[in-house]
Order: structure tokens, then C-alpha cells, then sequence
């Protein structure tokens, strides 16, 4: 039988995951208090139904950034794809076109930023970090925009890699065979060495990305390239008000599901104080523990434009490749339309704050 929920797809994923592939993707930072807290957030709110609604067609369809999204669902971006399937990047990006979701490309990705644009059949976005060596940053936008790419998304939250106990004690290291294929290979020599007490993906990031960046340094990334340009790891009404200010499209509030700050706020708590600090014409997007249709219509109740989903989308893959994937986003797409229904509230825009309540204990 298909699996009924995304915690069955995890269990079958974690079967065919070694033991450090598995913590590398399950894990958080510290002690994971925000990876926890994450997924405990969307407990605390209740549901407040509305009766005798007409609910025969049940539309969650989006606009996002000047496209249309089937489903408010994005897949948020991830290094390696291939560390879970060896299709990687590809699989995921045709699941994604079908299921009518965005994807994120990752600047780490392990296929080529042309072969997964050859692949989607829906937006595709592609996430960067901000590289010491930006004549490199530059020729990788050249080629984004050259491939199809519709945004560049600027991950904000990791001037550094959190400290991941997991992978520390691991020693866990990046397989050499699976390579981030769009870095030059002289970039990326650190990553496939650690012992115990390092990570390769924490030594990796110490050479290459560059933590002097600041908010003046985004008028570099705008010259050079006309793509809507969001700002991915933002938790503050502060940072929110400053990302409108310096003219960014979108901004998702994220902590990078538990990675980086252990201890920074939960994604969903820092939701509404972004959403209100925002002008309603720039739209926040939120990850970080979305695990089913009934997470996401909190999610849009407080605001979100559409969300994005991390480790479940490497859980399909590592089960089933693109229709594992695509198993992901049906059943997410199935449980949101089924909780719109029974909520009385058949289209995105009627999900507002009005269809929640604090969880009454
Ligand atoms: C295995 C893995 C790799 C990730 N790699 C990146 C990355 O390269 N760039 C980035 O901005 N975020 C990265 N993230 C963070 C995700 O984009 C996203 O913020 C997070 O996974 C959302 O939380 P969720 O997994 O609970 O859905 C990664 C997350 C995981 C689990
Ligand atoms: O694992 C991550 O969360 C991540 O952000 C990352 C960063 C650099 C290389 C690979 C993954």
C-alpha cells in the first residue's frame, strides 16, 4: 500500500540510508532545540472550522514571483542530491515540474545547473552562498540566467556551518564520488576530507564562503543579474524591513530546519512578526518542520505565501527516486486540499489568521 503519511516515507528511507548519510540529513546543530522546536510549533495551533462553505473544488494554487504555482510547495535547497539517489538533482526536478512545485536548486548541487534546468517543467530557482572568490559567484549567475533559472536565492543564515554534533562525531565527509559538479574542482578540495572531531562540509564552507558579507554587498549580486533576487534564513521583523529596503523580491524565513543557530526561533514563530514588517507586495515563504497538507495550511494562515519542504523531499528520493518524490508532494497536495475542505476554506486567499486558534492547554 502507499504509504498515508510522510512519517511512513521517512521510516523506509532511513532503511536505505547508511547511518551517517542518515544523521548528515536528519540532523540539526547543538543540542537541536530549533531543529525540535520546528515541528512543535505547529502543534500549538488549532483549527477553527467554518460550516456550510461550498467546498466541491478546492484550489491551492499560488502566484509567486510572477509565476503560478499548482501547489504552494517548493523543495527547499539541498547540497548533494545524489548522496540519497544517484539519479540526484534530475529526479527531483521532474517530480517537481509534475507536481506543479517549485524547486531550489542548491549551489551545491551534484548534477549540472543545465541538466536539472533540462529536467524541470515548473519554476526552478537557484540557491547561492556567498562565495569568497566572486568572479566564481558571478559566472555561476551568468549561467543560471543562461539555463532558464527564474530566481536567485542568497541563503543569509550560514556565514559559517553550525556545529552538526552528528556529523562531528562521524567525522562525516562528503563520498568522492559525488561532487557539487557546478564549483570548480579547486574550490571544493576540503570536502571529501575530515576525521573525527571535523566535518567536511564545515571545513568546505570555512574556505569558501565569505562571512564579511553585508547587506551593502547585495548591489554587487543585482549588477549582475536582472532575476528576482530572495533572501533565504531570515527570523527578524528587523532583517525583514532591511531586506525591503534594499529592494529584495521574497524573503524565506527559515533557520535552515535547525542547521545553523541552535536556539534561534522556530520558523513558524517568527512568521507573523516577518509577514507584518514586510510590504504586502514582497511575499515570505517558510521552512523549517513542514511534514503535511494540515502544516501548510498553518503555514498560509499566518501568512506564507507557499512553503518549502527539506528532508522529506530526500526522503522520497532516497526511497523511490522522482516518483518517490513525487509520492511526497502528492500526498502533501492530498492532505492540504482535504484540510481545505474540512476548514471551509476552498482557496489560499481564505486562509487567513481568522482560521486559527491558539491550541486551548
Ligand atoms: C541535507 C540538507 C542539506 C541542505 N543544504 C542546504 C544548502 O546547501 N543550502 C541552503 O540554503 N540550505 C540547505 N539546507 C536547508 C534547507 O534548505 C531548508 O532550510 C531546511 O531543510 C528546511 O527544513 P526541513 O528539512 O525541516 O523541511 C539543507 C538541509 C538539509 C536537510
Ligand atoms: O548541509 C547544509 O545544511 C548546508 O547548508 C551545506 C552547506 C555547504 C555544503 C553542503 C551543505
Amino acid at each position: 500500500m502507499a504509504p498515508l503519511t510522510l512519517a511512513g516515507i521517512e521510516r523506509a528511507a532511513r532503511d536505505q540510508l547508511s547511518p551517517e548519510i542518515w544523521d548528515f540529513v536528519e540532523g540539526g546543530s547543538g543540542a537541536e532545540r530549533t531543529l525540535a522546536a520546528n515541528r512543535e510549533m505547529f502543534g500549538r495551533h488549532a483549527f477553527r472550522p467554518r460550516a456550510l462553505v461550498d467546498v466541491s473544488v478546492c484550489a491551492p494554487a499560488v502566484d509567486l514571483l510572477g509565476a503560478t504555482l499548482q501547489l504552494p510547495v517548493g523543495i527547499a535547497p539541498m547540497a548533494y542530491h545524489r548522496l540519497v539517489h544517484p539519479d540526484g538533482e534530475t529526479a527531483t526536478a521532474r517530480a517537481a515540474g509534475k507536481a506543479g512545485a517549485l524547486l531550489v536548486a542548491g549551489i551545491f548541487a551534484s548534477r549540472t545547473l543545465e541538466d536539472i534546468a533540462a529536467a524541470a517543467t515548473g519554476p526552478l530557482w537557484l540557491q547561492l552562498y556567498w562565495l569568497r572568490r566572486r568572479e566564481a559567484l558571478a559566472a555561476l549567475v551568468e549561467r543560471a540566467e543562461a539555463a532558464g533559472y527564474a530566481a536567485l536565492l542568497l541563503t543569509v543564515d550560514a556565514p559559517r556551518i553550525g556545529r552538526r554534533l552528528r556529523d562531528l562525531r562521524n567525522g562525516f565527509a562528503v563520498p568522492p564520488e559525488i561532487r557539487a559538479v557546478n564549483l570548480d574542482p579547486a574550490l571544493m578540495a576540503a570536502s571529501h576530507h575530515a576525521g573525527q572531531g571535523s566535518s567536511g562540509i564545515a571545513e568546505h564552507a570555512r574556505e569558501q564562503f565569505d562571512p564579511t558579507l553585508t547587506w551593502a554587498d547585495l548591489a554587487w549580486l543585482r549588477e549582475r543579474s536582472r532575476l528576482p533576487l530572495v533572501l533565504k534564513g531570515v527570523l527578524t521583523a528587523e532583517d525583514a524591513r532591511r531586506a525591503a529596503d534594499h529592494g529584495v523580491d521574497a524573503v524565506v524565513v527559515s533557520n535552515h530546519g535547525g542547521r545553523q543557530l541552535d536556539g534561534a526561533l522556530p520558523a513558524l514563530a517568527a512568521l507573523p512578526e516577518v509577514v507584518d514588517a514586510l510590504p504586502p507586495h514582497i511575499p515570505a515563504l517558510l521552512d523549517g518542520g513542514v511534514r503535511s497538507g494540515a502544516d501548510i495550511a498553518v503555514a498560509l494562515a499566518l501568512g506564507a505565501r507557499a512553503v518549502l519542504v527539506g528532508r522529506p523531499a530526500f526522503w522520497g528520493l532516497a526511497t523511490g527516486g522522482e516518483a518517490g518524490v513525487g509520492q511526497v508532494l502528492d500526498l502533501l497536495r492530498d492532505e492540504l486540499e482535504h484540510t481545505m475542505a474540512l476548514l471551509g476554506r476552498p482557496s489560499v486567499a481564505d486562509l487567513d489568521r481568522t482560521a486559527l486558534a491558539p491550541w486551548p492547554v
